[in-house]
């Protein structure tokens, strides 16, 4: 089971009725890679999923496994396998014939499709509980029957919707780690949707970031982190403050905007004219609680917030047209120079630790 296909997504819209739920998304998915889908509720994720899933009718566009047109293929043809978020396990069935079921609806012999069965029971480290039913067993036992149900078929690509979200906080970490170790080692596309930034973040060889029905960005996990595309990117990974003002100037690669409150910051970026509208982002482990030094931009806010999270401490402080803007302090940092709420404070930080945002 080595075979892995690209996914390519051209031009796909997802309409129900008046809502269009995904605006004509084109994107590759690299074959043997692990993406994961990541937005808010109601962004179009599932959609975009079951519809390469072919769950989902394409309202349009085209979807492509390999080289093969899949747009019109039902489900069973498509050479994808798909993982529910509550696993539909039948509760009757003794887990061998839970993971025998498609091979069955495909008319192969009982003692071959059971051997198969057992054979991927195996290989999510089931077999000892081959004959039990889905409700003796634990949230993490039946994802894993899931998965094994789901992969019998000797899927070109894995499709997953949230696959984790039913589990304990804790098994939900231990099951993540085996989901990345099964796509290493069976090498074929994964694809999986989820809400969490973490999640993703942990798993994905290629994050696809979305709002309301449109990519925002698709890239690898770090890139997503460092350099979001967009303000809602920034915003959505938690990593970056957002600043929006307009250009005051533009020259020697350098943008410096204007806030509505009056302060200036710098940029490094290219491209953008006198008087538009601009975002920028602000790593929020980079910022300091310092006066500016030389060589370093800020602001000086008032604390809102503080939160002790035992490794790292999360400021929040309002100005600069912001009622959130965030610093994570290491725990060294903050208690060799604690601040209140209340405090005026200087916030700063370096060219470096700025990035020009996009608008979509
Ligand atoms: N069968 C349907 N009929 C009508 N509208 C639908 C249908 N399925 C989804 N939608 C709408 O399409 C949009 C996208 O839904 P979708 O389920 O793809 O989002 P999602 O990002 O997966 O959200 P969630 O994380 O909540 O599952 C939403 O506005 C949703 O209400």
């Amino acid at each position: 089971m080595s075979k892995a296909a690209e996914i390519d997504i051209a031009s796909v819209s997802k309409v129900y009725g008046a809502t269009t739920a995904v605006h004509a998304i084109s994107l590759k998915i690299p074959a043997g890679s692990y993406c994961c889908f990541l937005g808010p509720s109601g962004c179009g994720k599932t959609s975009t999923l079951r519809m390469i899933a072919g769950h989902e009718s394409i309202s349009s566009g085209d979807i492509r496994l390999g080289n093969t047109v899949v747009t019109d293929f039902p489900p069973a043809k498509r050479g994808t396998a798909m993982m529910f978020q509550s696993y539909a396990l039948f509760p009757h069935l003794d887990l061998i014939d839970n993971v025998a079921f498609s091979l069955k609806m495909k008319g192969v012999g009982k003692d071959e499709r059971r051997a198969k069965a057992l054979e991927m029971l195996k290989l999510m480290q089931m077999e000892a509980y081959a004959t039990r039913r889905p409700a003796q067993l634990s949230g993490g036992q039946q994802q894993r029957v899931a998965l094994a149900r789901a992969l019998i078929t000797d899927p070109e690509a894995l499709l997953l919707d949230e696959p984790l979200s039913a589990l304990d906080p804790f098994l939900k970490i231990r099951m993540r780690a085996e989901l990345k170790k099964l796509q290493k080692t069976l090498g074929i596309t994964f694809v999986h949707v989820t809400h969490s930034q973490e999640e993703a973040m942990a798993l994905a060889d290629m994050i696809v970031v979305m709002n309301d029905g449109k990519i925002e960005q698709a890239a690898a996990p770090r890139q997503v982190f460092e350099r979001p595309a967009t303000a809602f990117v920034a915003r959505f990974m938690g990593d970056h403050n957002v600043l929006s003002g307009r250009v005051v100037s533009a020259e020697g690669g350098v943008i410096t905007l204007k806030v509505p409150e009056g302060q200036t910051f710098s940029v490094r970026g290219k491209g953008r004219k006198v008087g538009e509208p601009v975002d920028i982002g602000i790593r929020t482990d980079r910022v300091r609680l310092e006066a500016p030094a030389e060589k370093t931009l800020g602001f000086h806010g008032v604390v809102s917030n503080i939160e002790y999270r035992g490794a790292s401490v999360k400021i929040t402080a309002i100005g600069a047209g912001s009622d959130d803007f965030t610093v994570i302090a290491s725990d060294g940092d903050y208690f060799a120079k604690p601040v209140s709420i209340g405090d005026a404070v200087s916030l700063s930080w370096t060219l470096e630790d700025a990035v020009l945002l996009g608008r979509p």
